[in-house]
């Protein structure tokens, strides 16, 4: 009875669901970030053409994260995907110093799109696992994150192999999306 009663409770009044979209220049490390946070696992990809959605649960909040393509000739359908998006989730390889400023241009654009106007955005300084990578004050640098005055942002430094600070992320999000300190 308890059941029935949620499911249909649940029919009348269904849990908000977030949106949340991934973007990145290719090889970023966008669907290994998704997979990580959905499956718990390191997955083996093929450069994305198109998107992968998947659900997720975080503390009892529910995403739908769209991982979109990164090359070149993909992201001017970016924009295609934005439309009811809460927050964007930039995944920057943080080896790869000679492409930062092509993301920045892609960040700066994508800033300024209508469809994004009340959208918060994290930047995770991902592959911290390598070498020499750009740490978050390098990046954020970079991509003259505190030029940013009409969106919340935050970066948060990852390994999307390992998973570390990917929940973190996440947690921000959550934090802001709704409002609510994370429990
Ligand atoms: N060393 C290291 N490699 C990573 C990390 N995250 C992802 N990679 C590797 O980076 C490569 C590209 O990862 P993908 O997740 O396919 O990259 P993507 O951003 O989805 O690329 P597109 O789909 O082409 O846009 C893969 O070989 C991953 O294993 C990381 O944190 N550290
Ligand atoms: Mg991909």
């Amino acid at each position: 009875m308890g059941a029935m009663m949620s499911r249909f409770w649940f029919m009348l009044f269904p849990a908000k669901e977030y949106k949340i979209v991934v973007v990145g220049l290719d090889n970023a490390g966008k669907t290994t970030t998704l997979y990580k946070l959905h499956l718990g696992e390191v997955v083996t990809t093929n450069p994305t053409v198109g998107s992968n959605v998947e659900e997720l649960v975080y503390k009892n909040i529910r995403f739908e994260v769209w991982d979109l393509g990164g090359q070149e000739r993909l992201r001017t359908s970016w924009a295609t995907y934005y439309r009811g998006t809460h927050a964007v989730i930039a995944v920057i390889d943080s080896s790869d110093r000679a492409r930062i400023s092509i993301i920045k241009d892609e960040l700066f654009r994508l800033l300024g799109h209508e469809d994004l106007q009340h959208s918060v955005i994290l930047v995770f300084a991902n592959k911290q696992d390598i070498k020499d990578a750009m740490t978050p004050a390098e990046i954020t640098d970079a991509l003259s994150l505190h030029s940013i005055k009409d969106h919340d942002w935050h970066i948060q430094a990852c390994c999307a192999l390992s998973g570390e600070g990917l929940y973190d992320g996440l947690g921000w999000i959550a934090q802001r999306v709704t409002g609510k300190a994370p429990t």
